[in-house]
């Protein structure tokens, strides 16, 4: 059996003058939620259109679960997707747009389906026409999850979601998870990369920067440590990994840490500390230091 449900070798995607896709290498294995990040324009939708072979490499490589993308009839056996601007066909009610995409799609877990609706308060009566951006998304997510399909590949699923809504959303993640999927999601939203992902990819301009488990991402960065003090102030003067010390009151400091912390609790534990607390960052932070400007 394959492991990986997505790979990519060197994969290049090129459009006249644009190279979008610059010889990315990815595996995601079975089972996993995998976040996909990066500004606009960094090649993410382009790396989706190649899995679902929407699009044709310039160079390189992607397969799901071992089969070459481009082979969809077999590839769109295993796979669901959900697109970032979600286009229903008007005429036809949310019930009957679920049961189109049942009949066409990889199959469909109909009890888990009607569970899906409830959960999303997605009212099927409705034609498509009527339905607002986040009502679409929900119709497509829900066809997504139900169909069970071994893949899931998501491109920014819950852009037009309410907070509400989002959580339904990170449910049915965890749901997937739980039943063995894999799930592929492109993401501007942080916070939901963070609550439902393993491990991130970080792209910029058609290049892989970075990918690493939250966690992992996480210790790699700064830890922000404010700390209380009684008398003397902690001399962390010798402490290489703390930085940035900064004092913030006649007995309070802060610093950022990087690395392991043994010698700067060596100097602290020398003081007399009051109170600690430490912060790690957000992955927006971290983000922000990739990118050194707003996430998008
Ligand atoms: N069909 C196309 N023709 C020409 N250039 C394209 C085409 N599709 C994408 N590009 C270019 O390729 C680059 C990557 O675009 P892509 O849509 O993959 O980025 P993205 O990371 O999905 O961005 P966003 O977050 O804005 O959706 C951009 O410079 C874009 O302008």
């Amino acid at each position: 059996m394959v492991s990986n449900a997505v790979s990519t070798q060197s994969l290049s995607k090129r459009y006249g003058r644009v190279l979008a896709l610059d010889g990315l290498d990815l595996s995601v294995p079975r089972g996993e939620v995998f976040g996909f990040l990066g500004p606009n324009g960094a090649g993410k939708s382009t790396t989706i259109r190649l899995l679902l072979g929407l699009a044709r490499p310039t160079s390189g490589r992607a397969s799901v679960f071992g089969d070459d993308a481009r082979d969809v009839a077999l590839t769109h056996r295993r796979l669901a997707y959900v697109p970032a601007d979600v286009a229903l066909w008007s005429q036809l009610t949310g019930a009957e747009i679920l049961e189109l995409l049942a009949r066409t799609g990889p199959g469909t877990d109909r009890p888990y389906r009607d569970e899906l609706v409830r959960r999303f308060e997605l009212d099927l009566s409705k034609p498509g026409r009527a339905y607002s951006t986040g009502n679409r998304q929900k119709v497509a997510l829900v066809a997504a999850f139900a169909t069970r399909a071994p893949l899931l590949v998501l491109d920014e699923p819950t852009s037009g979601l309410d907070p509400l809504m989002e959580r339904a959303f990170r449910h049915a993640v965890h749901e997937a998870r739980d039943h063995g999927q894999t799930v592929f999601l492109s993401s501007h939203q942080l916070a939901e990369v963070e609550a439902v992902c393993d491990r991130v990819a970080i792209l910029r301009a058609g290049r892989l920067v970075d990918v690493a488990a939250v966690t992992e991402l996480r210790r790699l960065h700064r830890t922000e440590v404010t700390v209380s003090f009684a008398g003397t102030p902690p001399d962390l003067s010798r402490v290489p990994a703390a930085e940035a010390v900064e004092v913030t009151g006649p007995a309070s400091l802060r610093f950022t840490l990087t690395g392991p912390p043994g010698p700067a609790l060596e100097a602290l534990a020398a003081a007399d500390v009051t109170s600690l607390a430490v912060r790690e960052p957000s992955l927006e932070e971290i983000f922000l230091g990739y990118y050194g400007g707003t996430p998008q």
